[in-house]
């Protein structure tokens, strides 16, 4: 059995040896998110998908709709990104994963210095490593892994930055968890006052406790949304009472909580 994640010394790999207890996986490196959706078939892949500064992981959010899998786990990191380089005096530019740009996003602006998107903040530290007026943001295991320096810890925005990572796969995890969780898709069926209201209510109803929702664009046309939600525990009893407000549902997973 394959675990896939993004490269060694990132937070996604920190992640997936974290739910190597519960999964008898052998890890296996891709280069970015998408390349663990196209990898991980019939194994398993583990993919950042929110975080507590920045928000949703985008990309993960809509490869969940392209591809069949379903969220069979969830665990949470706490994040201390660090700047990577030569020497901070020389940095004109820095390299990172967009999730860790954004999280230190005051921090840079702060040093006036040019940003570079990369696919993690293993490609990051990499490019970094070649350049002595570049820095990176990332783990203090990319740095000893690239013979580079720490020159600043802890330099996100803000104190208790975690980051959710969910685990795609095709077959549940087995064993007996404290904690479960559901996520759901849907688009309403109709757009007028009380649309939402009436998806919401049947949550109430239930007494069910609602952990997210967010809208995400229907991609079809300006203004109109398909919406994520996830739920405390297993009920899938309340999904029937929805299936006359929406134009889709899917259940993207029920799923334990890995701590
Ligand atoms: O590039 C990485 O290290 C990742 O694992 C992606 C990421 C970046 C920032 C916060 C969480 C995950």
């Amino acid at each position: 059995m394959k675990l896939y994640t993004l490269p060694k010394g990132t937070y996604t790999e920190t992640a997936g040896k974290k739910i190597l207890k519960y999964l008898n996986a052998k890890l296996c490196y891709c280069q970015n998110i998408y390349e663990i959706f196209e990898k991980a078939k019939d194994d398993y892949g583990i993919v950042p998908i929110e975080n507590s500064i920045e928000g949703s992981v985008n990309l993960t959010q809509d490869l969940l709709l392209e591809y069949d899998y379903k969220i069979v786990g969830e665990t949470v990191l706490d994040i201390h990104h660090n700047l990577i380089g030569h020497s901070k005096e020389k940095i004109k530019i820095i390299y990172s994963h967009p999730q860790a740009l954004a999280q230190c996003r005051k921090y840079i602006k702060k040093h006036g210095w040019e940003v570079k998107a990369v696919e993690s903040t293993a490609k990051a530290v990499e490019l970094a490593s070649k350049n002595e007026e570049a820095g990176a943001i990332g783990s203090e295991g990319l740095a000893k892994l690239h013979g580079l320096k720490i020159l600043e810890r802890n330099i996100e925005d803000y104190k208790n930055n975690k980051t959710r990572f969910i685990v795609i796969g095709k077959k549940e995890i087995d064993g007996n968890f404290n904690k479960y969780k559901t996520s759901i898709v849907f688009e309403l069926k109709e757009d007028k006052p009380g649309a939402l209201y009436h998806i919401l209510k049947e949550f109430a109803l239930r007494e069910i406790n609602l952990t997210r929702i967010e809208s995400r664009p229907s991609k079809r046309m300006l203004g109109t949304y398909i919406f994520y939600i996830d739920y405390e525990g297993l009920n899938l009893e309340v999904l029937e009472s929805l299936k006359r407000y929406v134009s889709f549902l899917r259940v993207l997973g029920s799923y334990p909580i890995l701590v």
